[in-house]
């Protein structure tokens, strides 16, 4: 590959060298330019690898510039210096198109990471990467909305801006998190998934953060935080909504400054991690409501992608439930994988599924395990409105309570009292139940009951 070169856009001749040393050091050949005109010129005679621009120049400002890049070189990843804390521009800037952005006083070793972040996406493309799955996991479907969706992800994998992510439960919210990492140039660095909702409220800033031995009781030894983990990678915040306050506040700065000061410590650490947050409620309303900082929100709200859900797409079922039969009969080795009959397909298709595609799998591997052949039928599918056999009423769905656990207590219940009314005895329980002895044993396995 040709030595990379890169534009360096500023009316400061001070930042110029600096950032013109800086490049040197990492074998980048730097062009300056001081106007916007100027860059418009340098742009059109040479070739470039990354650019990175001020925000004010004297002949207009470097949100333009982004623009102009944009729509001229969409290839070309730009990133705009800004201001400390000046975070309405960088916001307006990632909304332009630029990659990144690296507040003043640029740190040097952030600005290192940025560039090598900006060279990866030119190796990643050359390479011709896929831009269907990451790590394995891939995005099914070819409904015009999961279609758009994979677009939209493979223009996010391309910037650091931080990214919302909204969608029912189970929509597919953090295998799309985890796309736009694995398809961008941070893939070989960590993917660390948090969900904010299930960390104890006074453990939210040390898990995030990190904190120094001794700072609160229980601190026994320095510790790392999350950002510091998913340094070089992607932060995924699951629930952001569930986040305390306080912690929104350091959040906030974590996000602004890219830096982070762990509990108890003097000083802070420059963080270098892409944030991706995720939340199944409207953070609008909560914002109203002030449970949600606004300005937070509209910080990790830079770009929002909205998960449908699967009722909104009903052409996916048959694509996404083949390939779950698929893998279901690849964990239950040496099965064959089960098929659905037509009235099983189309009851599938006119389910509402509040649970979406989490509630497909779990409805396919329940069936999986009841269904005696190997055509799943319309009652082993156990639908709410379907005809088959109901395991119990339905009770109120707790928005609280994961769909999954919901599903697994139904049928916990159905085989305990089958139990209860068997004295235990599990061959005449199965037969109650009407299923085999072996499926009632892997039931019992799956649900922990002995
Ligand atoms: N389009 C899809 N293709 C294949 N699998 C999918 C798709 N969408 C979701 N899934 C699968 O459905 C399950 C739920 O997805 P995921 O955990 O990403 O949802 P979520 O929106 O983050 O859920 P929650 O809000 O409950 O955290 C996962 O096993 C995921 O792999």
């Amino acid at each position: 590959m040709t030595k990379a070169q890169a534009l360096v856009v500023d009316d400061e001749s001070d930042i110029l060298d600096l950032l013109k040393i800086t490049l040197g050091r990492m074998d980048i050949r730097a062009l300056t330019a001081m106007t916007v005109i100027d860059a418009k010129h340098q742009l059109e005679r040479n070739h470039f690898d990354l650019c990175l621009t001020d925000m004010s120049l004297p002949d207009g400002n470097g949100i333009d510039l982004i623009r102009h890049i944009s729509e001229h070189y969409p290839d070309l990843p730009v990133a705009m210096i800004t201001a400390h804390g000046n975070m309405e521009s960088a916001v307006a800037a990632m909304k332009a198109g630029a990659f990144d952005f690296v507040p003043k006083p640029v740190d040097l070793q952030l600005l290192r990471r940025l560039v090598g972040s900006a060279l990866r996406l030119r190796e990643t493309a050359a390479a011709g990467g896929d831009a269907r799955s990451a790590g394995g996991a891939n995005l099914i479907g070819d409904s015009r909305a999961m279609e758009q969706i994979r677009q939209m992800i493979a223009k996010l994998a391309r910037n650091q801006a931080p990214v919302f992510i909204t969608g029912e439960s189970g929509t597919g919210k953090e295998l799309a998190a985890r796309l736009i990492h694995g398809q961008g140039p941070r893939a070989a660095g960590p993917f660390v998934a948090v969900n904010c909702g299930a960390i104890p409220q006074d453990l939210v800033e040390s898990e995030l953060f990190g904190h120094k031995k001794g700072s609160f009781t229980g601190a026994v030894s320095d510790k790392e935080g999350l950002f510091q983990a998913a340094s070089g990678g992607t932060l995924f915040l699951d629930e952001v909504a569930d986040l305390p306050l306080p912690a929104q506040v350091k959040l906030l700065r974590a996000v602004q400054e890219k830096s982070v000061r762990p509990v108890g410590a003097q000083q802070e650490v420059a963080v270098d991690a892409r944030i991706i947050s995720a939340s199944h409620r409207d953070l609008n309303l909560e914002v109203d409501k002030g449970h949600f900082r606004q300005d937070l929100f509209y910080r990790i709200n830079v770009i929002e992608l909205r998960m449908p859900a699967l009722r909104e797409r009903p052409r996916d079922i048959p694509a996404l439930a083949e390939r779950m039969l698929l893998r279901i009969a690849r964990h239950h080795k040496g099965q064959p994988a089960m098929t659905l009959s037509p009235d099983a397909l189309s009851a599938l298709m006119d389910y509402g599924f509040p649970g979406n595609v989490r509630e497909l799998e779990n409805i396919l591997e329940r069936a999986t395990a009841l269904c005696e052949g190997s055509v799943i039928a319309v009652g082993d599918l156990y639908l709410p409105q379907a005809d088959g056999p109901a395991l119990a009423a339905p009770v109120q769905l707790d928005e609280s309570v994961p769909l999954e656990d919901y599903l697994g207590e139904i049928e916990k219940k159905a085989i305990l009292d089958a139990l209860d009314e068997t004295r235990w005895n599990r061959t005449a329980a199965a037969k109650k139940l009407g299923m085999t002895l072996r499926s009632l044993r892997y039931r019992l396995a799956k649900l922990g009951i002995e």
